[in-house]
C-alpha cells in the first residue's frame, strides 16, 4: 500500500530507517497480485517471519520505475496513482514462505530531495531499471551498478538489472543480449519486464526475495560453519583443494559462459 509521505521522511532519518520502515510495513495490509498466481497470494493472517525487506528502484527518468512499482502495490494509474506517493509495502508468499517487501520509488524524485547516498546505503536489495527502448538509460544503469557497487563494496546486496518495456519491440534499442552480458559484467541478475502488460512484474518482486533469502541463508549457513569445530584437514585433502582451485582458475572461461547462463534465473545465487 502507498505510504505517507510524511512516514517515508522520518523513515530517512538516520538511524530511523530500519524501525520505521518495519513498523509502517508490518502495519500494511496483505494485497493479492494483480495477476493471479497462487504461489503469491498471502495466506492471511500468520505467524511468519514479518522482517521487512527494503526494495530500492534505481534508474533513469521515465524506463518505468513507478509503473513497476505501482504493479507492485497493486495501485491502479489515474488519481489514486497520484495520490500514492513514492513508496509501497505489501506482503507476498513466496515458495511458501511469506515475506514483508517495502518498495521504494524515490530515486530522484521530488527535486532531489532524497540524497542518492542515503538510498544507496539503506536497500536491502536494489532493482536497477533501464528502458530497453532507450540506450541512454541502459548506459545510465551501468553507472549506477558502478556507483552501487562503491557505495556497499563490503555487502553482498542483491542487484537486480532490469530492462522495461519489453512490449515496445519496434523501438528497441537494447538487445535481450546486451541486457544480459551487462547483468553478468556487473555481477547481477537479469530480467525483462513490460510494466504495461504486466508482464514478468511478478517474476521481479518473486526473484527479489529469492535473491535476498539466498544470501541470508548463505550467510548464516557461513556463520555455522565457522562457528563450528574446524577438523583438521589431511594433507591429502589439502593437495586436492590446492588442485582445485588451479582448475578454478583455469575454467574461469567456463564459468563465466555459466554465469551468463544463470543471470537471468532468480532463484539461484
Ligand atoms: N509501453 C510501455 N510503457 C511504459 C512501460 N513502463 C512504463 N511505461 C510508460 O513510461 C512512462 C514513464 O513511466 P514511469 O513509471 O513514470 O517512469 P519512471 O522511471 O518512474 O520515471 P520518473 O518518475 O521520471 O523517474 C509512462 O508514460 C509509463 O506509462 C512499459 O513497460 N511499456
Amino acid at each position: 500500500m502507498p505510504v505517507d509521505e510524511r512516514d517515508l521522511q522520518a523513515a530517512l532519518a538516520p538511524g530511523a530507517l530500519a524501525t520505521a520502515a518495519a513498523g509502517t510495513a508490518a502495519q500494511g495490509p496483505r494485497l493479492d497480485w494483480p495477476e493471479s498466481s497462487s504461489d503469491s497470494l498471502s495466506s492471511g493472517d500468520s505467524d511468519s517471519d514479518e522482517s521487512v525487506y527494503k526494495v530500492l528502484l534505481l534508474g533513469a527518468p521515465g524506463v518505468g520505475k513507478s509503473a513497476l512499482a505501482r504493479i507492485f502495490g497493486g495501485v491502479e494509474d489515474g488519481p489514486e496513482a497520484e495520490a500514492a506517493g513514492h513508496t509501497y509495502d505489501r506482503s507476498i508468499v513466496v515458495d511458501g514462505e511469506e515475506a514483508s517487501l517495502m518498495v521504494y520509488d524515490i530515486w530522484e524524485q521530488d527535486g532531489g530531495h532524497w540524497l542518492p547516498g542515503h538510498c544507496m546505503a539503506m536497500g536491502d536489495a536494489y532493482v536497477i531499471v533501464y528502458s530497453v527502448t532507450d540506450k541512454g538509460s541502459f548506459e545510465k544503469a551501468s553507472e549506477l551498478r558502478v556507483q552501487l557497487r562503491r557505495a556497499r563494496q563490503t555487502d553482498d546486496v542483491p542487484i537486480i538489472l532490469v530492462g522495461n518495456k519489453s512490449d515496445l519491440v519496434r523501438s528497441r534499442e537494447v538487445s535481450l543480449d546486451e541486457g544480459r552480458a551487462c547483468a553478468v559484467v556487473f555481477d547481477c541478475k537479469f530480467i525483462e519486464t513490460s510494466a504495461a502488460l504486466h508482464h514478468n512484474v511478478q517474476a521481479l518482486f518473486e526473484g527479489v526475495v529469492r535473491q535476498i533469502r539466498l544470501r541470508r541463508d548463505s550467510k548464516e549457513a557461513n556463520a555455522r560453519r565457522q562457528a563450528g569445530t574446524r577438523r583438521r584437514e589431511s594433507l591429502g585433502k589439502k593437495a586436492k583443494r590446492f588442485l582445485g582451485r588451479i582448475v578454478a582458475r583455469n575454467s574461469r572461461k567456463m564459468a563465466f559462459r555459466a554465469k551468463s547462463k544463470s543471470c537471468h534465473d532468480l532463484s539461484v545465487l
